[in-house]
């Protein structure tokens, strides 16, 4: 205390008054000046210090150095601690700390030395410093760009993360205005709109493509904070951009492609949208897709940034281990990166046309279908010669399974419409296309009020080639039948396969000379030469034609008309043509009628059968009867079975009648025997598609049981066509009749397909000579040697030879003298009712 007497009031005053801690020390160092400021920052009452060592204001870590160093200042006058200011932790009375800043003075007074302490508490400050330390620390440590602006927009900071992001050291771009250095294209308006955000406190943040030094481009969220001044102004603008490119990227270019999809956009304008989408992210790259089709042939689907030449350079090239960056990238199934088209030997053959198109470095890069198939090519093309950067990599990385999805996608919808809409033998459109498409062309045949023909084609004897060569030779002929109906048709003709094996060709806006040009076109095309399955011929089709607005006004109407007249070019040979005529349609209504009217008949069996005798020549006995079908009909009157019979086969109604006729004939000799007359047996006709029905020996054997007859007493009369029947079941079937001693007949012998070598092999125990060789027997040499080598064949073959239709005695001589065994025909009887040939048999 009594030092502070030494002390001038006057100083004490002011130092008492100090907004800073004042603590002054005598030459003992005894605290001899505590103020109410350091009262305040040390907690302690002033008695509690003055006149205490200053030590126990000291830390405690230099307390016992501090009297140390005060004294040597004291003795030596070396300004170590004096004039400095430094920061030093204050340690309170209640044990809590705080920061001071100290700065120490020296006091010479009446001979002795005082230190006098100056503590500003400082612990705020130095909290503020670590906080900025602390945030710079973050602000550089981060991989988020920042930069600070002035309120004019300057750019005043920025941190290590935009430099490193975007290449930019601040005294390169100090003074720029960021928006517009990294978004050149920043239309104006949304400029002065961020402006007038920002002045107005408010803080935005969104999502842009940004420019780097280099000028690539990459995405960042772009969050700008203002700060305001003092006066509410806005003084800064603090501006956070973290970098989104890859998750950009994908969301940008799966939206584009996937949104494009969805609206069912084609799969080239989808392409063509993506390229666009490319350019815009990197404006470097010039993107192109191209489909790589199942035959390894080129097609580009999109190249915005080219001229059509490139679509021509490129279409329908195949994709070969040579040529241009893209085919040899399909064809490796691997990247391929030219850097300088200029001297990469895989662009040598197209190197000037790609001048001329601006390229210098091509990437291209091969899109894999699921399977791992080159399905396409995503190509980038540059102006310079270049690598691609991180960002194109990016790019492709999300773009390449985008395009195997829409390219898949759009595979599978073209086979599920080829599936629906088009024929899987010949690829031709189908009944139903074809139809659409006719539909289509008879509304613009209607409005442009031009003409338009039908042609329906069928091919001649289809059935038998397919039955003779098997079913993969049919369907290879119908495929070249198709190939030669689609060549050389105009863009607007209409191609379609109807079914099995009609076909129809549309002709739109043709007048008479192009139906009769293009008819005759068609069976040059047709008829051309051709081996298939080994077997050379040259196929026929027969054509009917039907003529809008004549014959119809609807495509089903034109179609079935056209059908109609093919069937009249059938009937009158093959290879022939015929136009619809009304007398057609009448006939073909007639044909319907007769139709509904034999399948009546059948079920209701008001069918008969007549029967004509057969005599031995050498005995003259009676050797059996044949069954023949005949048909009166209340309207059409007496119906030739030469006509129903056809008709029957044509509408499958065949199998009906020949099971009826069977059980007739059997039951009629069943009656004729009961009622003692001596006929030996029945010959009945079957159809060739009888012979498909694998029960028929159980069912005849089933109906000569019924009847008490056997086996001996049925012929079944087969004709030659059945030696073209490839269905496995009909020889089958001939060997169980023959099995069962059910006699088979060849009918009709020398008219139809007559193999010596496949009659050997029938199980047949009869020939029948038909009767058109009979009928010139006495005036055509020709027909004598003719029957003679039928018969010569019959005996050779140890087969019973009947010969039909005999009306002259002058043939039955022939036929006796060579050989004949058995007789048919006029000359003994016409073919007659049951009850006329029981009075036949008791006159004969
Ligand atoms: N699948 C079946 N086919 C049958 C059946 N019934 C008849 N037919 C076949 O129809 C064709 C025409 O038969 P049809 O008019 O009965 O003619 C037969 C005889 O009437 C006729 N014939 C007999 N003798 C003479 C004659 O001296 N002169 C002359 N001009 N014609 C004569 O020949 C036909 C004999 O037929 P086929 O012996 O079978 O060749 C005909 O192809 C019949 O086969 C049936 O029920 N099912």
């Amino acid at each position: 205390m009594s030092t502070t007497r030494n002390l001038s009031e006057s100083f004490v005053h002011t130092l008492e008054q100090a907004i800073d801690s004042v603590v002054v020390i005598d030459s003992d160092n005894r605290v001899i000046l505590f103020n109410g400021a350091a009262e305040k920052l040390w907690g302690f009452h002033r008695e509690e210090v003055l006149g205490n060592n200053v030590s126990m204001l000291v830390p405690e870590n230099i307390r016992s150095k501090h009297d140390g160093y005060v004294d040597s200042n004291r003795r030596t006058g070396v300004n170590k601690i004096v004039g400095t200011t430094r920061d030093v932790p204050i340690h309170k009375k209640d044990g809590s700390q705080r920061w001071g800043s100290m700065s120490i003075s020296r006091v010479e007074t009446e001979g002795q030395i005082l230190y006098t302490a100056f503590v500003k508490d400082v612990t705020e400050q130095r909290k503020e410093r670590k906080r900025t330390k602390l945030l710079s620390l973050v602000a550089d440590q981060t991989d988020n760009a920042i930069f600070i602006t002035d309120g004019s927009g300057r750019l005043v900071y920025l941190n290590k993360g935009f430099e490193k992001l975007f290449g930019y050291h601040l005294e390169e771009i100090a003074d720029c205005q960021p928006a517009q250095l990294l978004v050149p294209d920043l239309p104006p308006q949304r400029l002065v709109g961020l402006q007038r955000d920002l002045r107005g406190g408010r803080s935005c943040q969104v999502e842009e493509l940004l420019q780097v030094k280099g000028g690539e481009r990459i995405w960042c969220n772009v969050a700008i904070n203002p700060v305001a001044g003092a006066n509410g102004e806005l003084a800064h603008t603090v501006t956070v951009l973290t970098e989104i490119t890859a998750s950009k990227i994908h969301q940008v270019l799966q939206h584009c492609i996937l949104d494009a999809m969805v609206r069912e956009m084609p799969l080239a304008s989808v392409m063509d949208l993506l390229c666009s989408e490319i350019r815009r992210m990197a404006p470097e790259v010039r993107a192109a897709v191209i489909q790589v089709d199942e035959n390894g042939a080129m097609h580009p689907l999109a190249a915005p940034g080219f001229s059509e030449r490139y679509g021509q350079l490129l279409e329908g090239m195949p994709i070969r281990d040579g040529i241009g960056s893209s085919s040899v990238a399909a064809c490796r199934g691997e990247m391929v990166f030219a850097r300088d088209i200029a001297s990469d030997p895989h662009w040598t053959p197209i190197r000037g046309e790609c001048r001329a198109l601006g390229i210098s470095s091509a990437w291209s890069i091969p899109i894999k279908s699921a399977k791992g198939a080159a399905i396409g090519v995503l190509a980038f093309y540059y102006g310079e010669h270049r690598t691609p950067s991180v960002l194109h990599q990016q790019i492709v990385e999300v773009v390449l399974p985008l395009c195997a999805v829409a390219m898949e996608r759009e595979a599978n919808r073209e086979s599920i419409r080829q599936l629906a809409f088009y024929d899987s033998l010949t690829r031709l459109p189908n009944r139903s296309l074809l139809h659409a498409n006719a539909d289509h062309a008879l509304i613009e045949a209607r409005r442009t009020r031009t003409a338009l023909a039908v042609l329906f084609i069928d091919l001649d004897r289809f059935k038998q080639i397919n039955d003779s060569l098997g079913h993969p030779a049919g369907d290879e002929l119908l495929k070249l039948v198709a190939q030669r109906l689609g060549a050389n048709r105009n863009s607007n003709d209409i191609v379609g396969r109807l079914s099995g094996d009609e076909f129809v060709v549309v002709l739109p806006d043709c007048d008479s000379e192009r139906v009769n040009d293009t008819i005759e076109e068609i069976r040059q095309a047709i008829s051309q030469p051709c081996r298939i399955a080994g077997s050379c011929f040259s196929p026929s089709a027969s054509i009917g034609v039907s003529l809008y607005p004549r014959d119809g006004h609807d495509m089903s109407s034109l179609i079935h008309r056209a059908d109609m007249a093919m069937y009249q070019a059938k009937s009158a040979g093959r290879g022939r043509f015929s136009f619809f005529s009304h007398e057609l349609d009448e006939l073909a209504q007639e044909r319907q009628a007769l139709e509904s009217a034999l399948r009546e008949a059948i079920a209701q069996g008001t069918l008969q059968l007549h029967y004509q005798p057969q005599v031995t020549i050498e005995d003259g006995r009676v050797y059996g009867v044949e069954a023949l079908a005949r048909w009166t009909h209340p309207t059409f009157g007496v119906v030739s079975p030469a006509r129903f019979i056809p008709l029957a086969e044509e509408c499958g109604l065949i199998t009906e009648l020949g099971h009826w006729v069977l059980r007739e004939a059997c039951r009629q000799l069943a009656a004729w025997r009961r009622r003692g007359l001596n006929i030996p047996a029945v010959s009945v006709n079957l159809s060739p598609s009888n012979f498909h029905n694998l029960d028929l020996a159980a069912m005849i054997g089933s109906v000569l049981d019924q009847h008490g007859l056997v086996a001996a007493d049925l012929t079944i009369e087969l004709t030659e066509n059945l030696l073209l029947d490839t269905n496995p079941g009909t020889m089958k079937v001939l060997h169980e009749l023959n099995a069962r001693g059910i006699r088979l007949a060849m009918d009709d012998f020398g008219t139809g397909y007559s193999s010596l070598s496949y009659l050997r092999k029938l199980p047949i125990q009869e020939l029948k000579l038909d009767r058109s060789f009979v009928l010139d027997l006495e005036a055509d040499e020709t027909s004598r040697a003719l029957s003679d080598a039928v018969m010569r064949i019959g005996d050779s073959l140890h087969l019973k030879v009947v010969a039909e239709g005999v009306e002259q005695h002058g043939q039955y001589r022939i036929l006796k003298d060579q050989g004949y065994h058995v007789v048919q025909g006029y000359l003994l009887s016409k073919p007659l009712p049951a009850h006329d040939l029981e009075a036949w048999m008791m006159k004969y």
